[in-house]
């Protein structure tokens, strides 16, 4: 039996612990590093390589004024991303995609297997670089930021998420304080950190599992696991994965209110949300995006996209949609 999911007291609970306004709340404040860039340039440390890029405990300090100007008074795209390919093995993987992301858009990532769509969120979520074109996100192109502290500021759940030691609940989702998989050696959280982790985990219905170990989950459980876990940086992106994979009809439907609730409650909140079943679309979804052999099919306002047309010719068979109360259906067309 599935508990309670209430994402909006979720975030009011994170950001409280954060000591970051709610959209209700006069800022406090801002002591910024830099001023929030114009032309995509970082106002974060440089690029570091890869191969120094694992931190100290001490990097994950609580967070102090933000590196990344991220505040609902950046007027700029989310998501930017120009003309983009990525190459693996000579591979196209992705082909000339472009894609704006405002604040406030709830965008569906479509597509069949091996679309492209993961290989996309993955540049959403600056976890890799693309061959060709920009990308920038929160107003920091890649390639020019430290990616894994641009990371920290992203909310990514990734159903095929990596961890292959037995956490508890409660340290899987201390990980998205450090943005790790694993926990840091000899990094302790915060108290306001635990104390974040513990609401969160509360609040999305996990409280008699906090001590429950990741091998032992259901994959509804994982899942819960997982946005408490993106939810401890307060991010302004949340980029989800196939979330309801694995979900059975209540906990699938209890999820998707959630994020319609989460999404009302949080105006400047943008999201990215991959799926390949439009029953499992939050009735909020705003914006769609169609992927087609790594290219981008359709593009743009949902009721422009979701149409019959572009998703029998994006999944190569024939199906009639239907709209009913804000959430879409499928149906082959006999
Ligand atoms: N490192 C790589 N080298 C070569 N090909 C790759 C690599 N990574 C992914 N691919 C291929 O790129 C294509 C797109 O993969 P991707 O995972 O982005 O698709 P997807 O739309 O998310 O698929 P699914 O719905 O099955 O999860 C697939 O054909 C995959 O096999």
């Amino acid at each position: 039996m599935c508990g309670t999911i209430s994402p909006a007291s979720v975030v009011s609970a994170a950001r409280a612990a954060a000591n970051q306004p709610t959209s209700r709340e006069p800022p406090p404040p801002v002591v910024k590093v830099r001023s929030p860039p114009r032309s995509g340039r970082a106002a974060l440390p440089t690029a570091t390589p890869h191969h120094t890029a694992r931190a100290s405990p001490a990097a994950f300090a609580p967070r102090r004024p933000p590196l990344i100007d991220s505040r609902p008074t950046d007027t700029g795209p989310v998501l930017q991303v120009d003309d983009v390919d990525v190459v693996r093995d000579g591979n196209h993987l992705l082909s000339s995609i472009s894609l704006q992301v405002h604040r406030g858009q709830h965008w569906a990532l479509l597509g069949a297997n091996g679309a492209g769509k993961t290989t996309l969120l993955n540049l959403l979520g600056a976890v890799n670089h693309p061959t060709r074109g920009s990308v920038s996100v929160l107003g920091h192109q890649l390639g020019r930021v430290d990616m894994r502290q641009l990371r920290s500021y992203v909310g990514h759940v990734n159903p095929r998420h990596p961890l292959t030691s037995p956490l508890r609940v409660r340290e899987v989702v201390l990980t998205g304080a450090t943005n790790t998989t694993e926990l840091v050696p000899r990094w302790h959280p915060t108290p306001q950190q635990s104390a974040q982790a513990d609401r969160l985990i509360s609040m999305l219905g996990m409280g008699d599992k906090s001590q429950a170990r990741w091998n032992t989950l259901s994959q509804g459980e994982r899942g819960r696991t997982l946005i408490a876990r993106a939810l401890m940086p307060v991010p302004r992106l949340l980029l989800l994965d196939e979330p309801a994979t694995g979900l059975d009809l209540a906990a699938r439907e209890q999820l998707l209110t959630s994020l319609d609730t989460l999404r009302a409650e949080h105006p400047e909140l943008a999201t990215v949300l991959v799926t390949h079943h439009l029953e499992e679309l939050p009735a909020s979804t705003t914006h769609a995006v169609l992927l087609r052999e790594g290219r981008c099919l359709a593009s743009g306002e949902v009721d422009e996209v979701i149409t019959t047309d572009h998703i029998s010719k994006c999944f190569d068979h024939p199906v009639r949609i239907t709209r009913t109360d804000g959430r879409w259906h499928a149906r082959a067309d006999r």
